[in-house]
């Protein structure tokens, strides 16, 4: 059993409780209530090289990386500091997230939010939006192929953007075929939880370059994100060095300068 096994059955037996809590008809009556879902697409096929600036309490490798009091006031730092949308970690029982979390985020910020947690059924992607989120995580290790292509095309319908995660050819090609505009590739392997920066690298060439790019996990600083950038990154995802950094503004706002080094190639 990988550690990704190991969480998607905890994802589906805290799934299977809220389900039998809220209805679906009741989810999808608040999702409708929200206003209407930001794209993040045109910023991210922008000038310069976008940051996705992550909300993160604990990690499967490391477990507890930070105490985050006030979800909300971190992710007003990284809008403020530039970053062009706020991750939210969800998961409950690996990452210590919730949608109170990703409701607090949305409260108070204006860029766009990714729900960011394993993704199985059509009723977390109501859940997301119920909540606020303009944006999903699709991770092809943890779906079929049918169950993707429909995920993504029931995404799409509700009005979020997925952001559909690979981390090797196989899952590139997968997440390609099933018409994914938005690729991020996580340099962490989700079942072996190990970090390989080469991993961007490797598996960028084989997406489209009509597509956005996204280089996930292992960023360390901005020397990171140029380097993403030089591969062909288009957007940039971090966490962990934000939450445990002294300055998630000033952070945030090294890695966005980063991106707009001029010895980058814009892509698009
Ligand atoms: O903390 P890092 O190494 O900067 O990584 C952030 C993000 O990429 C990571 O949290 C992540 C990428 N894909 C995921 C899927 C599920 C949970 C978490 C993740």
């Amino acid at each position: 059993m990988t550690v990704l096994d190991d969480i998607l059955a905890g994802v589906r037996e805290d799934l299977a409780e809220r389900q039998a809590r809220v209805s679906l008809d009741d989810l999808k009556l608040e999702a409708h209530r929200k206003p209407d879902a930001k794209d993040p697409m045109p910023v991210f096929r922008g000038d310069g090289i976008a940051i996705i600036a992550e909300v993160k309490r604990s990690s499967p490798s490391k477990g507890p990386l930070a105490e985050i009091a006030d979800p909300a006031a971190l992710a007003a730092e990284y809008a403020e500091g530039g970053a062009a949308a706020i991750s939210v970690l969800t998961e409950k029982r690996r990452f210590n997230g919730s949608l109170d979390d990703l409701r607090a985020v949305r409260g108070r910020v204006d860029v766009p939010v990714l729900r960011k947690d394993f993704v199985v059924s059509s009723y977390q992607l109501w859940e997301a939006r119920a909540a606020g989120a303009d944006m999903v995580l699709l991770i092809v290790a943890a779906l079929e192929q049918e169950a993707l292509v429909s995920l993504i095309e029931r995404a799409h319908s509700i009005g979020l953007c997925p952001l559909v995660e690979v981390h090797d050819e196989e899952e590139t090609r997968r997440a390609v075929d099933a018409g994914a505009q938005l690729i991020g590739v996580n340099n962490r392997n989700l079942k072996t939880l190990d970090v390989d920066r080469g991993t961007f690298a490797r598996v960028a060439p084989l997406i489209p370059s009509n597509l956005v790019r996204v280089a996930e996990s292992g960023v360390r600083g901005p020397h990171d994100v140029i380097e993403f950038a030089r591969a062909g990154a288009d957007v940039v995802l971090v966490g962990e060095t934000l939450v445990t950094g002294s300055d998630p503004r000033s952070s945030v706002a090294d890695l966005v300068a980063a991106g707009s080094h001029p010895a980058i190639q814009q892509r698009h």
